[in-house]
């Protein structure tokens, strides 16, 4: 018995409605595909040998009464449609913000939960004066220590730091006392050289729109503390993250360190706006330098609380043994027992706002 046209009409809806989920279906998976090769840091969304390999399967299985040529239009324009939501999606949200699958660390300290106090001299200068300052720290408990090696001086004729032997030296004093590592690198050559003496790689200021440098710290397995340049906007500053991210590296942990503003009575002015906005935002941990915000000893305490307040989850700052005599930054560094005080009463804010 034929079957009447009705009848035919409601399958032929039935399997259209099908159809219709399927297709949905397909393309949130595609949206997922997409998310996935931009975390792997795939700059091209589009792939014609996965296109044309589908295909061919997908005509291979087929039993008529389509022919191919009808069937191969009708997939082309699923894998036109499906690639269009995959670019819309990517321009919708950037990799820092979204939704991160691990956390982020240096060694076995994790950012994003309880505050972290990463402190140590502007500069690596003598084997004294950092087993003096490294062994101060850790007997502290401070677990991560800062000291610049290849120094990014406004002028010339200023301490440019010890290089690669500095680095050496503070390395093994460093593991000496069990402390982790961080120090600048000014430029993409020098990070592979330096890489095997570092915990963190700090990329400056000054160079936060080095995008060489960027993408080569996204291409190494080590975590990025990547500061705010000088003038740079949250905008400016979000897209050099992304540069990492994008380039491989998820590991990224944002620096404030003030920006250059009219004022004068201090270094820069500390954006304490634009911590709570990059928290709110992005999907990475962002710490605050209040000594290079600062510029001065005086302020250093309440600008730590406020940065832990609004919701960072460190601090940096300076010490050193002899401030005095430092070769760079002496009027912001602080003696060891300025620090010591700094610390504990630090310390002491921070268990005050976990409670
Ligand atoms: C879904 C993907 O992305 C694009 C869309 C495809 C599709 O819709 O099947 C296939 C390849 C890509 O051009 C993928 O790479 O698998």
């Amino acid at each position: 018995m034929s079957e009447s046209l009705e009848d035919l009409r409601s399958q032929i809806t039935e399997i259209s409605l099908e159809l219709v989920r399927l297709l949905n279906e397909r393309a949130a998976i595609a949206l997922k595909i997409g998310a996935a090769k931009r975390k792997q840091g795939h700059s091209n969304l589009y792939d014609p040998i996965r296109e044309a390999k589908l295909l061919k399967q997908l005509l291979e299985a087929s039993e008529g009464p389509l022919a191919d040529d009808a069937l191969a239009h009708l997939f082309k324009e699923v894998f036109k449609t499906s690639l269009a939501l995959q670019v819309e999606d990517a321009h919708k949200q950037l990799l820092v913000e979204s939704k991160r699958a691990t956390a982020v660390h240096i060694g076995p300290v994790s950012f994003g939960e309880a505050p972290v106090i990463i402190a140590g001299p502007c500069a690596i200068e003598t084997e004294e004066q950092i087993t003096e300052i490294f062994a101060f720290l850790s007997g502290l408990d401070v677990q991560i220590v800062r000291a610049g090696a290849f120094k990014p001086r406004t002028s010339p004729y200023d301490f440019q730091g010890l290089g690669i032997d500095g680095l050496k030296m503070a390395s093994r004093i460093a593991k000496q006392y069990g402390l982790l590592l961080v120090s600048e690198i000014m430029d993409a050559d020098s990070l592979e050289e330096a890489l095997p003496y570092l915990d963190a790689v700090q990329i400056g200021a000054r160079n936060m729109q080095n995008f060489s440098l960027l993408k080569a710290a996204g291409a190494i397995n080590k975590p990025i503390i990547l500061k705010r340049g000088l003038s740079a906007t949250i905008e400016e500053f979000t897209l050099a993250a992304e540069y990492i991210v994008a380039s491989g590296n998820d590991q990224v942990i944002l620096c404030e360190r003030g920006i250059r503003t009219f004022e004068t009575a201090t270094r820069n002015t500390l954006d304490i706006s634009a911590v709570a906005i990059l928290k709110e935002r992005l999907e990475l941990p962002i710490i605050v330098d209040v000594s290079h915000a600062a510029g001065r000893k005086d302020i250093l305490l309440p600008l730590a609380k406020a940065g832990i307040a609004v919701g960072g989850d460190g601090i940096m700052i300076e010490t050193h043994p002899q401030p005095s005599i430092a070769l760079s930054d002496a009027q912001q560094q602080l003696n060891m027992t300025e620090f010591a005080s700094f610390y504990r009463e630090l310390k002491k804010f921070i268990n005050e706002v976990k409670k």
